[in-house]
């Protein structure tokens, strides 16, 4: 059992159109609110060699990473810690400040327990115009797909490219883009928190038309050999790029990079190359 399949249970106890987007949204006056909580642990988000500091911008930078992709500005975030030494606090909330601070988002409180695994849940809130939220549902086709920067990245550095270190450990959500692509008129946008291939198939599932990419097209990690490097691409995780859909006449966009990987097609499947893509990325699993 995965992640993938639980989700399809809440979707039996809350309304599962409510786990078709990055964020819940909540209307506020005339806004209206996103808002993602994410939950990370040592052993499968923080590798080895990280700082306390990391610890506690890679948290907040996820959280942030959902808001964009739903076109808003974040607001506040909340970071829950659940600490397994007293010591590592202080950097951990270090972290969390300046990346919402790089971001324009306040850390405005949380909680604090003692845990076994270090465990922190962070959860954010944002706003955004009626206009301008971008869903994941709403590809056509026709529509190009793109992705803001080069994927796999964080999974070449897992796989010993240190040239990737950075990127793996202090990821830069694409707040600003998030926020442009949605007042451009993308069609469908989400990030890409569990590797290209899942989150393509997290859209197929909300949208009546399928997706195809072309290997040629897409961004990759630099220095990583062909073959490693297209495998990081489509199925690698934690890179947090914005994977989105739009009419062919809006891109480029001002001010936002962007690389067209492939096209929206009519028929309710997902393509590589012209042949079904496998399912498979960054999934947390249960065995038995
Ligand atoms: N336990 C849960 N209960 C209710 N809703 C949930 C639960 N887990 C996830 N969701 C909702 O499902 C949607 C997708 O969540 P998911 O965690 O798969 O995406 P994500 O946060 O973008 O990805 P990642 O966690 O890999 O960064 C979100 O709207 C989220 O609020
Ligand atoms: C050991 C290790 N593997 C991969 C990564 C990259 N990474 C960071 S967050 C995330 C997924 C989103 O989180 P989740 O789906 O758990 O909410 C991924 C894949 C990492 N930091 N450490
Ligand atoms: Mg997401
Ligand atoms: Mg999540
Ligand atoms: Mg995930």
């Amino acid at each position: 059992m995965d992640e993938r399949g639980l989700h399809r249970l809440i979707g039996t106890i809350i309304d599962p159109e409510r786990l078709a987007d990055d964020c819940a949204v909540i209307p506020c006056g005339d806004r209206l609110m996103v808002a993602s909580t994410d939950m990370l642990h040592e052993t499968t988000d923080f590798p080895a060699g990280m700082t306390d500091w990391q610890v506690g911008w890679m948290s907040t930078a996820v959280t942030l990473s959902d808001i964009a992709s739903m076109g808003a500005a974040p607001g506040q975030v909340l970071l829950a810690v659940g600490l397994d030494r007293p010591e590592r606090l202080s950097g951990i909330m270090e972290g969390a400040r300046d990346c919402c601070t790089v971001f324009g988002a306040e850390l405005v409180g949380g909680d604090l327990d003692a845990h076994r695994e270090l465990t922190i849940v962070s959860t954010g809130l944002g706003t955004v115009a009626p206009e301008y939220l971008v869903r994941r549902r709403g590809a056509r086709p026709g529509d190009v797909i793109a992705v803001t920067g080069l994927l796999g990245e964080a999974q070449a550095a897992l796989n010993g490219y240190d040239r990737h270190t950075k990127e793996l450990l202090e990821p830069q959500p694409r707040v600003r883009e998030g926020q442009v692509l949605g007042r451009a008129g993308v069609s469908a946008m989400m990030d890409i928190s569990d590797g290209l291939a899942l989150s393509l198939y997290d859209l197929l599932a909300v949208n009546d038309c399928g997706f195809a990419v072309d290997t040629a097209r897409l961004p990759l990690p630099a220095g990583v050999p062909g073959e490693e490097g297209r495998e990081l691409a489509l199925y690698g995780g934690g890179d947090f790029e914005l994977l989105f859909t739009a009419p062919a006449g809006i891109l480029p966009v001002p001010g936002v990079t962007a690389h067209v990987i492939g096209e929206v097609i009519a028929e309710r499947t997902v393509l590589v190359d012209g042949k079904p893509l496998e399912r498979r990325g960054y999934l947390h699993e249960w065995s038995g």
